[in-house]
């Protein structure tokens, strides 16, 4: 289990008294565990979440949240892209901001129109967030194209965007495509940048031009991946062995191969687990994780939030994830 600093009991414990010398006592006794937090959140206030086995954050007190940033498309049926990535971000305790990319019309069925956001309005976005708040981590989605990669890398190549996590989207799970450009402009544009570069099967198929029909070949992609720069890569397995019990990714990252491997969920409810599980790596980049901690975590969430919307109807067709599993709503 990774662990925070310990949690803040409130005022009642440190008001002088009977209480307050019994724990001051106990304190003394116990040696004081070292918080672990990226340098990027000492300036963001104390604390950051511990994460249940389950995956599940702990929901602890925290003077103020940590910041991330995702620039992706908007899904009008909530599933996956910028809506997917705030809801992850809130299910993490970490403030979520956006730059919006392009507009979809989409449900659970699929894609029906798309329009590009323009690169100026893209531009400004991205000077508003970043020139006021202090973002500790960046996840990126859909881009449509050439010109607004190139955008974002050059906010990349500025050093704005830190711990970047690049899921290189081309292709909705129904099939649509969301990329016009050349896959090879991600490698050479965003891989140098990227903390850690999530493609699915069909994505490293295309960015390397060349079939990946096993483990042992997502193995050898992540590696050839890697060579364009990033300092990970992640090559999730979802589309491999549909019918098999597990779902098996693999983690190139800082010299090392690590198999990450979950139950695979019976769900049609798959939309957005490619952008969940991205912006949840981000966010617990955000909040002071290591690397493979923060891809091992992140796809236990992700696991969760499938098997938590296993059962819901929400659309006709493959819907979205239970992004919030294991917490009360706002209204009871
Ligand atoms: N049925 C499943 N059960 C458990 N985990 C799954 C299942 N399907 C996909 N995953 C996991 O979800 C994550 C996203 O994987 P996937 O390969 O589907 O990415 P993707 O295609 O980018 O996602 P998306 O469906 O959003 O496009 C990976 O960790 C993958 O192993
Ligand atoms: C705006 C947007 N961004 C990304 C995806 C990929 O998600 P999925 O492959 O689950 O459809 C999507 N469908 N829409």
């Amino acid at each position: 289990m990774l662990r925070g600093p310990p949690r803040d009991r409130g005022d009642a414990r440190r008001r002088p008294g009977a209480h307050g010398r019994r724990d001051a006592r106990r304190r003394q006794r116990r040696p004081r565990r070292a918080p672990r937090r990226a340098d990027s959140q000492a300036a963001l206030g104390e604390g950051f979440l511990d994460v249940r086995r389950d995956g599940r954050p702990v929901n602890r007190v925290h003077p103020q949240p940590p910041i991330a940033l995702t620039i992706a498309g908007s899904d009008s049926g909530g599933g996956a892209g910028i809506q997917a990535d705030l809801h992850t971000f809130a299910a993490h305790g970490v403030h979520g901001t956006s730059v919006l990319t392009a507009i979809t019309a989409q449900n659970t069925r699929g894609v029906t129109a798309a329009e590009p956001v323009a690169a100026g309005l893209v531009r400004a976005q991205l000077d508003a967030v970043l020139g006021d708040f202090p973002v500790a981590a960046v996840k990126t989605g859909m881009l449509g194209g050439a010109e607004l990669l190139e955008l974002v890398a050059e906010y990349g190549q500025a050093d704005r965007l830190p711990n970047l996590v690049v899921d290189p989207v081309m292709v909705t799970t129904t099939g649509d495509p969301l990329y016009a450009g050349d896959p090879a402009a991600y490698l050479g544009g965003l891989g140098p940048l990227a903390t850690v570069m999530t493609p699915n099967l069909i994505e490293a198929r295309q960015l390397l031009g060349r079939e990946i029909e096993s483990v042992e070949e997502m193995r050898e992609a992540a590696r050839a991946l890697a060579t364009y720069g990033p300092r990970a890569v992640l090559v999730k397995g979802g589309h491999l062995d549909r019918d098999g019990a597990a779902a098996v990714d693999v983690l190139w990252c800082d010299g090392q191969m690590l198999d990450l491997s979950a139950p695979r969920v019976a769900t049609r409810n798959d939309h957005g687990t490619g952008c969940t599980l991205a912006s949840a790596i981000a966010a617990r980049l955000a909040l002071g994780h290591p690397l493979p901690q923060a891809v091992a975590g992140a796809k236990v969430y992700v696991t969760e939030a499938m098997k938590a919307a296993a059962a819901w109807r929400l659309g006709t067709g493959r819907g979205p994830l239970h992004h919030h599993h294991g917490r009360k709503s706002a209204a009871l």
